[in-house]
């Protein structure tokens, strides 16, 4: 499919765009910028040569696909800012919505995106500050609208693109308008009603809620039914030792 539509894309307007053809990485382009910045700011490029991911896994990518970092500063806590993750995942959703029927997309503790159960967009949070609150926030956004990333090793969810999810075509420079809204009606929504309707939205979209499933934190595996995930943004498990809160893992169905 293709399409030249681009009638959802409204920039907002408190926010700036940097396009770049290639950069290393994104995320090490915000924080090259970010002591200068004095607006929230989109920067995507076209291709990087050395993409990050969670963990510290190299992300390869395809050309077609979205590399963007949004970087600004949150005047909140690293607590706080962590958040964010979720107000990331949400806008990932309600763009990837527009582009691919919505009962296909939801959503996996802490942060990605599963398109036909399939990994198709991941976000990558990297922040700075000595103080109480933190200097600056980079949100970092992996989309793949056109390919599946190279060399990628978890199998228990294999990335998917949109194309091959029988989405519509779209270029990435298109993709990071709508993105971009849709992340400003999240900070909105942010403001305005606090951080439990953020997660009253991402539990909506939740994939395995109510089912069994395993988080990997490094140090042990913990399996429990996915109860909810509480206002800290911890996922919690029932398990047969009773419930668990854990602030950080990899989820496995
Ligand atoms: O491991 C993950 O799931 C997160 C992947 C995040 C990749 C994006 S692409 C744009 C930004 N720049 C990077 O180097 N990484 C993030």
């Amino acid at each position: 499919m293709s399409t030249s539509d681009n009638s959802h894309a409204h920039w907002p307007e408190a926010y700036a765009r940097v396009i770049h053809d290639s950069v290393d990485s994104t995320m090490a382009e915000a924080a090259r910028l970010a002591p200068t910045l004095t607006q929230p700011t989109w920067i995507m490029a076209r291709t990087q040569t050395a993409g990050r991911g969670r963990r510290g896994r190299p992300w390869v990518v395809p050309a077609g696909n979205l590399n963007a970092t949004l970087v600004f500063r949150p005047a909140c806590t690293a607590v706080e800012a962590a958040k964010r993750s979720f107000l990331a995942a949400n806008a990932l959703e309600a763009a990837l919505a527009i582009y691919v029927q919505p009962e296909k997309l939801s959503l996996k503790w802490p942060n990605d995106v599963l398109l036909s159960g399939g990994k198709v967009a991941g976000i990558l949070l990297e922040s700075s500050g000595q103080g109480p609150f933190v200097d600056w926030l980079s949100i970092g956004f992996g989309v793949n609208l056109a390919a599946v990333p190279e060399g990628v090793t978890d199998a228990a969810f294999a990335p998917t693109s949109l194309r091959a999810a029988g989405g519509w075509d779209v270029d990435p420079v298109d993709f990071l308008s709508v993105l971009a809204d849709a992340y400003a009606t999240q900070e909105d929504k942010l403001r305005t009603f606090g951080f439990a309707r953020i997660r009253d939205d991402w539990l909506s979209k939740a994939a395995r809620l109510g089912e069994v499933i395993t988080a990997r934190t490094g140090r042990e595996e913990i399996t429990g039914r996915f109860d909810t995930v509480d206002l800290d943004g911890n996922l919690v498990l029932q398990t047969a030792q009773g419930p668990r809160i854990i602030p950080a893992a990899d989820v496995y169905f």
